[in-house]
């Protein structure tokens, strides 16, 4: 099954738009929580347990894992993810973009090594950057289009002036993801739920591809206005909250207070749905 068949089924099944991120942070696990490698694992498990029917897909942030040498947790937990939530699919972020062969190298990390079902892709190196990923048939992609963080201005936001319209990097990017691009079928597109203007005109240049959209939560987007201005009956969107869920609460009610705000998350979000 495609990854977006996959993202819709499992949308319909738990009747959700939220991605639970996995950005585990030692220092912020709570007591009787190993702030090492195995408790990366252990927290992410526990997490995912309390979740797996509140979301359409789960994001592994992958630097939260490389930065506790927590590699090899990483592929033990999106093995357990297929056990704990089948049909939940797991979305790896990586953000990667580097030449071809390197690529090639890459797109093996993400799907060989780790399984995963999509990958988080930086598409400032170009098509060749790109198209390594888009071998490994039914598998998905995002590129990163108009994120989440104020420096996503300094060059998302600039016109080209080369191109007819002169339209700005963002919008440059989804036409291209939208046509040429997606050989595939498979792409899709990052869009940070803290600017809703522009998610509006992601989804007008890109009216299919599944939207990615992370900010709500810690960093404030609008849910409400997040779904507006994404959510089309021809192209889905996954809204990611990381750090809302995980550290809902700091005691050793964690996961219960992680699925709560899961819930209350997805609840809003289904709430905003026209
Ligand atoms: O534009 C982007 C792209 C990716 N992210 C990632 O999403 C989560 C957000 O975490 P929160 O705790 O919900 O803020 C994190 O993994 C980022 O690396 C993003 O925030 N913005």
């Amino acid at each position: 099954m495609s990854f977006i068949d996959q993202l819709r089924q499992a949308q319909q099944q738990n009747q959700s738009l939220l991605c639970v991120g996995l950005d585990p942070e030692p220092s912020r696990f709570p007591a009787g929580v190993a702030r090492n490698a195995e408790g990366i694992h252990d927290f992410c498990v526990a997490v995912a347990e309390a979740t797996h029917d509140l979301a359409c897909a789960f994001k592994p942030q992958i630097a939260y894992f490389a930065a506790h040498r927590a590699e090899g947790q990483l592929e033990r937990l999106i093995a357990r993810l297929r056990q704990i939530a089948p049909q939940v699919p797991v979305i790896l972020d990586a953000k990667r973009g580097d030449i071809g062969s390197t690529a090639e190298q890459y797109a093996r990390e993400a799907f060989e090594r780790y399984g995963a079902d999509a990958v988080t892709l930086s598409p400032f190196m170009g098509f060749d950057s790109v198209a390594p990923y888009l071998k490994y048939e039914g598998k998905g992609a995002f590129l990163l289009c108009r994120t989440s963080n104020p420096g996503g201005d300094d060059l998302q936001n600039q016109r080209l002036a080369d191109v007819p319209g002169q339209p700005r990097l963002y919008e440059h990017l989804a036409r291209l993801a939208q046509g040429p691009w997606n050989t595939n079928g498979q792409l899709g597109l990052v869009v940070g739920a803290t600017y809703p203007a522009e998610i509006e005109r992601v989804r007008a240049l890109a009216p299919t591809l599944p939207l990615l959209i992370p900010g709500v939560g810690a960093q404030g987007g609008d849910a409400l206005a997040t779904v507006r201005a994404g959510w089309r009956e021809a192209g889905p969107i996954v809204v990611n909250s990381s750090r809302a869920i995980l550290y809902a609460s700091g005691g050793a009610d964690f996961a219960t207070a992680a699925r709560a705000a899961a819930q209350a998350t997805r609840d809003q979000l289904n709430a905003a749905r026209p």
